[in-house]
């Protein structure tokens, strides 16, 4: 009642003309602003195609040698590191000829992995190319920040983290545009991201990037000045990791200790198995450095991201150029998930844990297989951490087991 008699009297004072007017320049300002940004998102995206002209700043003789390391045992490791399963089959065939089969299979590989589906409202099929001018507030627009890699370092629980942040507006699940959907083109990309508001950063992650021949070049010639986020983390418990994964999914595969040798009596390590061929860092760094400047690049520890969330997260803001939002406040250690998780989600008020799928109890894998792993990425790692200039302390794991190999 209160209200209504105000707001007759407010009108019975004001003349109706001048309501009218007002009302009139309001409705003008909205309709020229939604036209403004129709226009903005038709803009066509590409930039230059200039590729970064720096190169490695380590030893190029000492990388050869890794290099010739890798290829003295059989299939090419580049080539692989967008393998077909074929190529991946030819070191298990003589070991498991059923696995091998199954391997063999062109609807089984790392690439063609049906990605899993945590997110809800996520759809990779054609949505026929809708316009960008949604009925949400702001505009879609190509990220400006990709989580790139590694597949099993901890990308989701980054990606859930980042979510928080007020200024960071990111796709729920994994694209897979630069290495699975990449002929659907950029405005489906584009049509896949949430709208942002001025100062927002949009961004994704698709792990499988890391290892994929061609992402470096594309990424690049959509946006030269994008920033790149790289969780990694031991290579052998992200190796285990990685295989604890496809048994689930797959639980007659062959054992760890089985599929990691070509041969187990000469030590010989099959570095064509995708689960350990993704954690060789240093050579998968290498192809990205030729387009893009470390300083593009942020590397962050998965193990820290575990003991340390509120640390991490405040680099990796730093990185984006963000105000350090996301802090110590946001997570809490949850002793039966034994992983911190985060107190409000982005899209809840309720505190919330990773699913099941992360944080699985990893097999109890040979320790002397275990050893051998870690003698194995040993230079490579040193490499890597030349490279990074990050020292990522992963020889010391090799006194104490790993966690995955007590599960
Ligand atoms: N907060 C929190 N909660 C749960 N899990 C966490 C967390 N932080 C890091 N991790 C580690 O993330 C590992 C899964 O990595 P990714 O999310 O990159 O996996 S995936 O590539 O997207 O499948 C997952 O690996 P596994 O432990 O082998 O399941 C975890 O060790």
């Amino acid at each position: 009642m209160a209200f209504r008699s105000s707001t007759s009297a407010f009108t019975s004072k004001v003349p109706r003309k001048v309501l009218f007017m007002f009302t009139l320049s309001l409705s003008v300002t909205y309709l020229f602003y939604s036209l403004m940004s129709c226009y903005n998102s038709l803009r066509f995206p590409l930039q230059g195609n200039d590729v970064f002209p720096g190169r490695l700043a380590t030893d190029e003789t000492t990388f050869v040698t890794l290099r010739e390391k890798l290829y003295s045992a059989p299939p090419g490791l580049a080539e692989a590191t967008e393998a077909t399963e074929a190529t991946e089959a030819r070191g298990t065939e003589q070991r498991t000829a059923e696995w091998a089969r199954t391997q063999a299979s062109p609807t089984r590989s790392y690439h063609s992995e049906a990605p899993e589906r945590e997110h809800r409202g996520f759809s990779t099929t054609d949505s026929g190319l809708r316009a960008n001018c949604t009925t949400d507030y702001g505009e879609k627009k190509l990220p400006q920040a990709i989580i790139i890699g590694v597949k099993k370092g901890g990308t989701r629980a980054l990606m859930e983290a980042l979510r928080v942040h007020p200024d960071v507006r990111a796709v729920g699940n994994e694209p897979h545009f630069f290495d699975r959907n990449y002929e659907r083109g950029l405005d489906w990309y584009r049509d896949l991201m949430p709208s942002t508001l001025e100062g927002q950063i949009t961004m994704e992650k698709t792990p499988s990037y890391f290892v994929t021949n061609h992402a470096p070049k594309r990424i690049h010639s959509m946006a030269r000045d994008i920033k790149l986020i790289i969780v990694v983390r031991n290579p052998v418990t992200r190796a285990i990791s990685d295989y604890t994964q496809t048994l689930s999914k797959k639980p007659e595969i062959p054992t760890f200790e089985v599929l990691a040798f070509k041969n187990r009596t000469l030590g010989l390590i099959d570095a064509s198995w995708s689960a350990l061929r993704i954690g060789i860092y240093a050579l998968h760094l290498e192809s990205w450095m030729q387009y893009f400047p470390l300083s593009q690049m942020h590397f962050v520890s998965g193990e820290r991201l575990i003991v340390d969330p509120a640390g991490e997260m405040a680099k990796v803001q730093d990185f984006l150029g963000l105000k350090r939002i996301v802090t110590d406040k946001h997570f809490y250690f949850n002793k039966t998930k034994g992983f911190p998780c985060l107190k409000k989600p982005e899209d809840s008020s309720t505190p919330r844990c990773l699913g099941k799928s992360k944080g699985r109890t990893h097999p109890k894998i040979e320790p002397d297989v275990i050893q051998r792993l870690h003698k194995f990425y040993k230079p490579f790692n040193m490499m890597f951490y030349q490279m990074t200039g990050q020292n990522f302390e992963w020889e010391l794991e090799e006194d104490s087991e790993p966690r995955s190999s007590q599960d």
